[in-house]
C-alpha cells in the first residue's frame, strides 16, 4: 500500500487573545496553542490522516502546552526537536468579522531555527506529502535548510506550501524574492486572498495562478474567506463556495482548509508525487470537503477548536 503519512514542518505559536480584564488597569490574555503548520497537523490527525509534525519545541511553558495539545490531538511528535530557545508568542486582535491581526514576540525563538543536522535525521520513507509554510520558510538561519529539506523530499513526496505572509514580522519582499523558487519545489500552493494582495498587489487571482503555474506549482488554491476558494490546476479552474456558518473567529481557517484538502487527496491515493493523476473533479471534491472543515474551525473560537465531534457531518472519503 502506498504511504499515507503527511509530514508537516513549521511553527507552533502561542496565540494570545485579550479577554475583558478585572477592576484595575489590567488585560487578561487567554493563550491557545496555534501556529499555521501546527494547526494543519492537528486538523490532519483529527481527520484520520497519520500526521507527523517536525517542530522545534521549546522547554518553556508554551512549549509544554504545544506538546500536550499536539499529542492529545494524535499528532506524531517522534521527530520533534527539543530546543533551548523560547516559544513564539502572537497577540491576536479580532475585528468585528472575527479576523485576527497578530503582533509577534518572536525574537530568537525556537520554531524557525532549523539546522541541517536536525533535518538530516528525518526519515521520509513513509511520507506521501510534506507540508510547510510560514516562518520556517522565511526566517533565517533556518529557511535555507528547510528549502534544502523540501528539495530532498520532492522526488518521493508531494510538496505543499502555505506562505502565510506575516508582514509585521517579515517584509513581503522576502516572500516575493523566494516565491518563484518555492513554486519550482511545490506541487500544492495554498494561500489566502490577503496573502495574494501582499505578494502581487493588484493582480487578479487568475493571473496570479498562471504566474505560479508557470513557475512550477501544479495546483494553486486561493482561499477567499466567506467567498470560498478558487482552485487552479495547471490553468483549469473552479470556484468553490464557502459553507455558511455562524463565525466565532476565522483564526486558523486557512490552516484547517489546507488539512481538509490534503486529507481528501491523500485518502483518494492522489498524494505521493507530482500529482500527475490529479483531475479537476478531484480538486473540486477535495476543496468542497476543505470548506466544510474550515467552516467548523470558524464556528468555534480559537486557532484549532475541537470540532472532531462534528466529524460525521463531513463524510470523509473513507466513511462515505
Ligand atoms: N466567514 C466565513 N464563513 C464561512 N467560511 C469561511 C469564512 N471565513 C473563512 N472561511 C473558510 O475558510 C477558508 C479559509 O479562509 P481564509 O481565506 O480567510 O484563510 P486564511 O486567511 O488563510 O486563514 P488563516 O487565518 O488560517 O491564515 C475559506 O476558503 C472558507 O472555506
Ligand atoms: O491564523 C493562523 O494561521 C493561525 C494562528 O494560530 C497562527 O498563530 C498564526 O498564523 C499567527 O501568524
Amino acid at each position: 500500500m502506498s504511504p499515507r503519512q503527511i509530514t508537516v514542518l513549521g511553527e507552533c505559536v502561542a496565540d494570545a487573545f485579550a479577554e475583558p480584564g478585572g477592576p484595575s488597569n489590567e488585560l487578561a490574555l487567554r493563550v491557545l496553542p496555534g501556529g499555521g503548520p501546527a494547526n494543519t497537523a492537528v486538523s490532519l490527525a483529527r481527520l484520520g490522516t497519520p500526521a507527523r509534525f517536525l517542530a522545534r519545541l521549546s522547554g518553556d511553558v508554551f512549549g509544554r502546552l504545544f506538546r500536550d495539545h499536539l499529542q492529545t490531538s494524535g499528532v506524531d511528535l517522534s521527530s520533534a526537536v527539543t530546543a533551548a530557545e523560547p516559544s513564539t508568542l502572537a497577540v491576536a486582535e479580532l475585528d468585528a468579522q472575527g479576523q485576527a491581526a497578530f503582533s509577534f514576540h518572536a525574537q530568537n525563538t525556537a520554531d524557525w531555527q532549523w539546522t541541517a543536522e536536525e533535518l538530516a535525521r528525518v526519515d521520509l520513507s513513509e511520507a506521501a506529502c510534506v507540508h510547510t509554510g510560514s516562518l520556517a520558510l522565511v526566517r533565517e538561519p533556518g529557511a535555507a535548510v528547510v528549502e534544502d529539506f523540501l528539495a530532498a523530499a520532492a522526488p518521493r513526496a508531494t510538496i505543499s506550501i502555505d506562505p502565510n505572509v506575516r508582514p509585521l514580522l517579515v517584509h513581503p519582499d522576502v516572500y516575493r524574492a523566494r516565491l518563484a523558487h518555492w513554486c519550482a519545489l511545490t506541487d500544492v500552493l495554498r494561500l489566502s486572498e490577503d496573502d495574494l494582495e501582499l505578494l502581487l498587489p493588484g493582480t487578479p487571482p487568475e493571473e496570479a495562478c498562471d504566474t505560479w503555474h508557470a513557475a512550477g506549482a501544479r495546483l494553486v488554491v486561493i482561499t477567499r474567506g466567506a467567498d470560498g476558494a478558487l482552485a487552479s490546476l495547471d490553468g483549469e479552474r473552479i470556484q468553490v463556495p464557502a459553507v455558511p456558518t455562524s463565525v466565532a473567529d476565522t483564526v486558523g481557517a486557512g490552516d484547517s482548509f489546507t488539512a481538509g484538502l490534503l486529507h481528501h487527496l491523500g485518502a483518494r491515493g492522489l498524494l505521493g508525487g507530482r500529482l500527475t493523476e490529479l483531475r479537476l473533479d478531484d480538486v473540486a471534491e477535495a476543496c468542497r470537503f476543505a470548506t466544510r472543515v474550515a467552516a467548523l474551525t470558524c464556528s468555534v473560537a480559537g486557532p484549532n477548536p475541537p470540532w472532531q465531534r462534528q466529524l460525521e457531518q463531513l463524510a470523509t472519503p473513507e466513511r462515505a
